[in-house]
C-alpha cells in the first residue's frame, strides 16, 4: 500500500520532453574525473598506493595541509580542453560528464563560496568554462558531476549526531544550494547533474535537503536532468522512494556494472576502463577493459534502452594517458562505421540470442544485430515474429556484401556469419518486411 510521502518521487513515469529525448538518444557519454588527485597519480611519497586513486587522501592518510599542498602544484602545462573535446568528439560521444567537484571538494571554478578552487592554483584560470566551451563548440553536451561529499568544507558532516552537528550540516546545504545555483547560472549550457556521495548517514537522516536541491534545479531550469542517486526520501530510502517510485529522471546507480535485463526505466551506465581507478592512477593494475569490450558493453546497454558512460582520468599536467587516447580512436573508428546502431537506437522487442545484442532504430525501422560472440557453427540464429519476411540484410560498413538468410523452421532464420578478421563485433543491419509486427512483438 502506498504511504504518504512529502520528499518522494516529485513524478512518476518516463519523462517526454525534448531534453530528456535527446539525453537518450546521445545513448554514448564519457565521464571526466580531474582534481587536486590527479596530481598525486595514485602515488604518495613515492610508493603505490592501494585503492581508487581519487580516494588518495583517505587511502594514503594524507593530513589537510600536505593535501591542501597540492594546489600549488596544479599548473597544468599540457591542459587544452579544445584537445579534450577533440578526442571526444573522434570516440563519438554525444555527452560528457565532468566533476566539477569531487569528494575532495577541490572546485574546477572560481566559486564565490569557498577558494579551495582553480583561483587559489598556479593555473589560475576557469578550467569548467574552457571544458564547457570546448565540449559546446564539439557539439557534445555537457553535465556537471557534483560530489555531496565535501572532505574540505568545515560544516560537512558525514553523520549528525549533535545540535552543533546539525547546524553545521545546514550551513553546509546552505554553501552547496549556492553552489548548484552557481554553477546554473554561470554555466547556463549545462544540461543536467550527475551527483555522488549520497549514502551517508547525514544525508539519509535528512532526505529533504536532496528533495530541495532538485526543486531548485528545476525553479532554475525546468529542463535539468538529474538521475536517482541525489534522492533520499525522509524515510531514508535512496534512488527509489518509500512506494518504490524512482525519484529522479533515470536509474542512476549502475557504476561499473550492467543490469542482467531492460530495466523498465531510463537508466544509465558508468564504467571504468581498469577495474576501479576514476582519477588518475599512473600504474594501472589488474584486468584493463579493451576497445571490444567496451563497445559490447555499450551496445548491450543500448540493446537493454540504457546509455553508457566511460570514464577518463586525465593526468596531473592536464594531458590525456596514451591508453585512453588509444581507446577513443579505436571505439570512434567503431562508431564511424557503426554508429547507427547505437545513437537514436532503443531495445529491438526480439528473443535475445547468444551471438549478441538487437537494436533497433527509433524511426529508421532497421534492426541492427550487433555481433560481439562469433558462433563456431558460423551460424546466426535470428527469431522473428510469425510470418516475418527479411527483405535486405547487409552488414555495416559493406553494405554491398549481402548476406542470405536461409528459413530454418515457422519463423527462424539462419544468417550465415561473415568472417570476424579485426576483432571487433560487427553490425548486421535487417529490413524487416513493410509491416511486420516488430514494434509490438514482445519477445
Ligand atoms: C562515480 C564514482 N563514484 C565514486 C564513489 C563510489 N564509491 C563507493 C562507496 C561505497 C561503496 C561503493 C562505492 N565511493 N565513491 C567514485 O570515486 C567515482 O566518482
Amino acid at each position: 500500500a502506498q504511504i504518504p510521502l512529502k520528499y518522494g518521487a516529485s513524478r512518476e513515469g518516463k519523462r517526454t520532453d525534448a531534453a530528456m529525448q535527446r539525453w537518450r538518444e546521445n545513448r554514448f557519454g564519457q565521464f571526466i574525473h580531474f582534481g587536486l588527485y590527479s596530481l598525486a597519480g595514485g602515488h604518495w611519497n613515492g610508493k603505490y598506493v592501494e585503492g581508487a586513486a581519487e580516494w588518495i587522501k583517505g587511502n594514503a592518510r594524507i593530513s589537510d595541509e600536505d593535501y591542501e599542498a597540492l594546489t600549488r602544484q596544479f599548473v597544468l602545462p599540457e591542459f587544452d580542453a579544445r584537445e579534450w573535446a577533440r578526442i571526444a568528439k573522434e570516440m563519438g560521444v554525444k555527452y560528457s560528464v565532468i566533476t566539477t567537484k569531487h569528494h575532495e571538494g577541490f572546485c574546477l571554478w572560481p566559486s564565490e563560496y569557498t577558494d579551495y578552487d582553480v583561483s587559489r592554483t598556479p593555473f589560475g584560470r576557469d578550467l569548467l568554462k574552457e571544458y564547457v566551451d570546448a565540449y559546446t563548440q564539439e557539439g557534445i553536451d555537457v553535465y556537471f558531476y557534483y560530489s555531496i561529499i565535501d572532505w574540505n568544507h568545515p560544516d560537512w558532516r558525514s553523520r549528525v549526531e549533535t545540535v552543533e552537528d546539525s547546524l553545521a550540516f545546514f550551513r553546509y546545504c546552505d554553501f552547496m544550494n549556492k553552489q548548484i545555483t552557481e554553477l546554473m547560472t554561470r554555466y547556463p549550457e549545462v544540461k543536467g547533474f550527475w551527483f555522488d556521495g549520497t549514502w551517508d548517514k547525514s544525508v539519509v537522516k535528512f532526505g529533504k535537503i536532496t528533495w530541495d536541491i532538485e526543486q531548485l534545479m528545476h525553479r532554475l531550469n525546468p529542463g535539468i536532468i538529474c538521475g536517482s542517486r541525489l534522492r533520499v526520501d525522509e524515510k531514508g530510502a535512496r534512488h527509489f522512494d518509500t512506494n518504490g517510485k524512482l525519484m529522479g529522471d533515470y536509474e542512476q546507480g549502475w557504476e561499473r556494472s550492467l543490469p542482467e535485463k531492460a530495466p523498465q526505466n531510463d537508466w544509465e551506465c558508468v564504467m571504468t576502463i581498469p577495474e576501479n581507478q576514476w582519477g588518475y592512477q599512473a600504474d594501472w593494475r589488474g584486468h584493463i577493459k579493451s576497445a571490444t569490450e567496451i563497445i559490447e558493453m555499450l551496445a548491450a546497454a543500448t540493446s537493454m534502452n540504457g546509455n553508457f558512460v566511460l570514464n577518463f582520468g586525465p593526468k596531473g599536467d592536464g594531458s590525456l594517458r596514451e591508453e585512453e587516447k588509444q581507446m577513443a580512436r579505436k571505439v570512434g573508428k567503431w562508431m564511424q562505421l557503426n554508429g547507427e546502431a547505437i545513437y537514436g537506437c532503443v531495445q529491438a522487442p526480439l528473443k535475445p540470442q547468444k551471438w549478441g545484442y538487437y537494436t533497433r532504430h527509433r524511426d529508421n525501422g532497421f534492426v541492427y544485430m550487433v555481433v560481439c560472440y562469433q558462433p563456431v557453427s558460423g551460424m546466426l540464429k535470428v527469431v522473428l515474429p510469425t510470418g516475418s519476411v527479411i527483405e535486405n540484410c547487409v552488414v555495416l560498413g559493406k553494405e554491398g556484401m549481402e548476406l542470405k538468410p536461409e528459413k530454418s523452421t515457422k519463423n527462424e532464420f539462419v544468417i550465415p556469419a561473415p568472417e570476424v578478421k579485426d576483432g571487433f563485433p560487427y553490425v548486421i543491419r535487417l529490413k524487416l518486411k513493410e509491416g511486420d509486427s516488430v514494434g509490438n512483438y514482445v519477445a
